[in-house]
């Protein structure tokens, strides 16, 4: 058997960590020889950490063979001691007609006294996804709290975003999600994200030979940019199932290679494609032996220069928005 990793999870009593937690725990993310170590944080309010007992209880009672330990806590020193992946869901989630961004002030100040206790307790090669909202900004956050740290360790999740590009696309092509490469989002994890198929080839053929434009600028750009907002409308609660499983596929990628093909990252800036270095930002990625690689060389057309630039510009704003936050 392998050494166990150290996984740690935070929000753990919450929604997306109720269906998160099992995948981890059942060797979705590492595969069937990986045990794991859980390390779950939870604000320390009483009532909260019984709710999480209750998460323990359930995952004991599957006597997963992976499962080499759980720690319930409500100390981030304790939860992220040692961490080799740590997933930060633990945020409050908008509700209907809100904007991600709106909840830039109740969830901002989580981020930066996380990123602290990660770079004070954690391995030094810890991976760090943000899912909770509005996560690229929340990374940014995180990954400037954390002196010592390299920003690049630091990631935003859009693989629901990019997931559900791919499932639009094979609906409306009907070729299955597996024929379908290069789908992009490029951006924030927003209403302004831009799902980019001028590369992306579906059977082996151009995605935009298949669709005609006005579906895609009109029906397919606008459904992928808002699909969080329909799922909420829908269920009454914000996607939960398919936000835990894109973080797996986020993290077992970075992690384990993405076998060539590209997939979307929330990831800091390196001025590539002209876009403001710093921020966090949705870009197609490569991954391999543990690191991630922006695909270069990209034709950019007017249209999509114009869709990138706009989601640039509100993570800018984000930014300004919380630069106290950057200099705590
Ligand atoms: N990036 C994405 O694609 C994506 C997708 C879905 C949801 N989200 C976001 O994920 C976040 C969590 O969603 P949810 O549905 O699980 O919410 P939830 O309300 O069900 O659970 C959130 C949990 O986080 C906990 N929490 C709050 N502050 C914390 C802190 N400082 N430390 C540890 N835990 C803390 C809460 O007590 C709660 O149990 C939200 O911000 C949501 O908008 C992101
Ligand atoms: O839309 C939300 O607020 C939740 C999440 O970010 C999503 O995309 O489903």
């Amino acid at each position: 058997m392998k050494k166990p990793v150290k996984v740690a999870v935070t929000g753990a009593a919450g929604q997306i960590a109720y269906s998160l937690i099992f995948r981890i725990a059942s060797g979705s993310l590492f595969g069937p020889d990986q045990p794991v170590h859980l390390q779950l944080l939870e604000v320390p309010v009483p009532e909260v950490l019984e709710k999480l007992k209750g998460t323990v209880m359930e995952v004991e009672d599957c006597a997963f063979p992976l499962v080499s330990g759980i720690t319930a806590t409500g100390d981030m020193n304790e939860a992220f001691s040692g961490t080799d992946y740590a997933f930060l869901v633990g945020a409050r989630p908008r509700g209907p007609g809100m904007e991600r961004k709106d909840l830039l002030t109740a969830n901002g100040g989580i981020f930066g006294p996380q990123g602290k206790a990660i770079a004070a307790n954690a391995s030094k090669d810890v991976r760090v996804l943000v899912v909770g909202n509005p996560a690229n900004t929340n990374a940014l956050i995180a990954a400037t709290a954390a002196k010592g740290l390299d920003p690049k360790q630091f990631h935003a999740m859009v693989r629901l975003d990019h997931n559900r590009a791919v499932s639009l696309l094979s609906g409306k092509t009907g070729v299955h999600g597996n024929d379908i490469e290069k789908v992009i989002i490029w951006g924030n994890h927003s209403s302004t994200q831009y799902p980019d198929l001028h590369n992306t080839s579906v059977g082996g053929k151009p995605a935009l030979s298949l669709i005609d434009q006005a579906w895609y600028a009109n029906e397919f750009i606008p459904t992928v940019q808002q699909r969080g907002a329909a799922i909420i409308k829908a269920r009454g609660l914000s996607s939960a199932a398919s936000a835990a499983s894109a973080a797996v596929d986020h993290m077992r990628d970075w992690a384990l290679g993405s076998n060539g093909k590209w997939v979307s990252m929330g990831v800091p800036s390196d001025g590539s494609y002209g876009i403001a270095p710093g921020v966090v930002y949705g870009y197609p990625c490569i991954c391999k032996n543990g690191q991630y690689e922006i695909v270069q060389g990209l034709d950019v057309n007017e249209f999509s220069r114009a869709k990138m630039l706009a989601t640039e510009t509100e993570l800018r704003e984000e930014r300004a928005a919380i630069e106290e936050l950057l200099k705590a």
